[in-house]
C-alpha cells in the first residue's frame, strides 16, 4: 500500500487500443517512463511488470478478468498501484473492473480513472479533465500527479465505484442519445433523455453503494454530456446507426474499437430483472439491440409510460 516518492514513475499500460495509447502519451508529458503492453506484442508481460510503480489497465471489459489473472501469475511489487480505465461490467458477476482488480490484488491500492475523455480529442491535445478515485487518497494523488498537465486537469475523488459506474452506465445512455439524434427528435427530447438517463444511472448506482453526488461530477454528468453529444463516441454511433436502419451486427463490424454500452446494457437488463429495479431507458435500448422493437416503438413506450412524479422512476 505504500506510495513511493520518486518524482518520475515507471508505468506499465495494459492494452494498446485507443485509450491505452492516449493515456501513455499523457503520462509521458510529465517525464514518466511508460511502456505499453499488448497481447500481440513481442514483449513478455512478466519482464515488464517487475518493479513498476503503476500498472494501468486500459483493456476492454471482455479482457479484464483474463488480463488481471495473467498479471497475478507474475511477481508484483507490494508498492505497485493499479489503475483501471475500463468502462464496463463483468457479465458473469456484474462486478466493476476495479472490483475485479481488487479481488486479484487485495493488498494493493486500486485507482479508477474516468471522466469525459473522448480519446481522439485528447490525442489531438485538446483540453480535458478527468477523475482519479480510490479508497487510498495518497494513491489517487500519485496518479493525479502522473497525468496532470496544462492540457489534462485531474481531480481526486474518494468514491471509486461511483466514478467507475458514471463512465460505465452513461454508455447505455449514449446509445439512446444516438438513437434520439438518428431519429431527429430535437433538442427538447435529447435534454429529457439525458436528464432521465442520469436519474436512472443514480438509481442503478445505489445498488452498488455509489454516492449520489459522484454522479453529478465529471465522471457522471460530465461524461454523460460528452458521450451523448459526440459523434466521436462509439456508443453514440451504435445508437445513431441503429436509428438509421443498420443492424447491430453491421454496425459493430465497422466500428473503430469497442462500444462497451452494448455489453453493459445486457448486464443491466439481467440486474434489473433479478433485483426488480426499474430501468426504462436501458430496457428500450436492450429491446432495440435485440431487434425486438423499432426505434419509433421504443420512443412511444418511453413517452406513454404511467404518469409519475419526477422523483420516482
Ligand atoms: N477510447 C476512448 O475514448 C475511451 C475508452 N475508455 C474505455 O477504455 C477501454 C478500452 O477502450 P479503447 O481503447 O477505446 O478500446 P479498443 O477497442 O481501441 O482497445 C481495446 C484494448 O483491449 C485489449 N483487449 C481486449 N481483450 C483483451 C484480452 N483478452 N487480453 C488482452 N488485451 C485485450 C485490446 O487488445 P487487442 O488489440 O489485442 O484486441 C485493445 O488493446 C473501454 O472499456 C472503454 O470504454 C475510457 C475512456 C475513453
Ligand atoms: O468513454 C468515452 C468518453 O468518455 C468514450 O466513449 P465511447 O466508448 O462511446 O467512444
Amino acid at each position: 500500500m505504500l506510495v513511493n516518492e520518486k518524482k518520475f514513475k515507471s508505468i506499465l499500460i495494459l492494452g494498446a487500443g485507443a485509450w491505452g495509447t492516449t493515456l501513455a502519451k499523457l503520462a509521458r508529458v510529465n517525464g514518466n517512463q511508460v511502456t505499453v503492453w499488448s497481447r500481440h506484442g513481442s514483449q513478455h508481460l512478466g519482464d515488464l511488470i517487475n518493479n513498476v510503480d503503476m500498472v494501468l489497465s486500459a483493456v476492454s471489459m471482455k479482457g479484464v478478468r483474463e488480463v488481471a489473472s495473467l498479471v497475478k501469475s507474475f511477481p508484483v511489487s507490494p508498492h505497485t498501484i493499479f489503475v483501471t480505465a475500463t468502462k464496463g461490467l463483468d457479465p458473469e458477476t456484474t462486478c466493476t473492473p476495479s472490483q475485479i482488480w481488487q479481488t486479484e490484488f487485495p493488498n494493493h491500492s486500486i485507482v479508477v480513472l474516468s471522466g469525459p475523455n473522448l480519446s481522439q480529442e485528447i490525442a489531438q491535445e485538446l483540453p480535458a479533465a478527468t477523475v482519479v478515485a480510490s479508497k487510498n487518497n495518497m494513491a489517487a494523488q500519485v496518479v493525479q500527479q502522473v497525468f496532470s498537465s496544462g492540457r489534462f486537469r485531474v481531480y481526486t475523488n474518494p468514491d471509486p465505484v461511483g466514478v467507475e459506474l458514471g463512465g460505465t452506465l452513461k454508455n447505455v445512455m449514449a446509445i439512446a442519445a444516438g438513437i434520439c439524434d438518428g431519429l431527429n427528435l430535437g433538442t427538447n427530447a435529447k435534454a429529457a433523455l439525458v436528464t432521465r438517463g442520469l436519474a436512472e444511472i443514480i438509481r442503478i448506482g445505489a445498488i452498488f453503494g455509489a454516492k449520489t453526488e459522484t454522479f453529478y461530477g465529471l465522471s457522471g454528468l460530465g461524461d454523460l454530456l460528452a458521450t451523448c453529444n459526440s459523434p466521436l463516441s462509439r456508443n453514440y454511433q451504435v445508437g445513431y446507426q441503429l436509428a438509421r436502419g443498420k443492424t447491430l451486427a453491421e454496425i459493430l463490424a465497422n466500428l473503430p474499437g469497442t462500444a462497451e454500452g452494448v455489453n453493459t446494457c445486457y448486464v443491466l437488463m439481467h440486474l434489473s430483472l433479478e433485483q426488480s429495479i426499474p430501468m426504462p431507458i436501458t430496457q428500450q435500448v436492450y429491446r432495440l439491440l435485440e431487434s425486438l422493437i423499432t426505434p419509433q416503438q421504443a420512443l412511444e413506450e418511453l413517452m406513454l409510460r404511467g404518469m409519475k412524479s419526477e422523483y420516482h422512476e
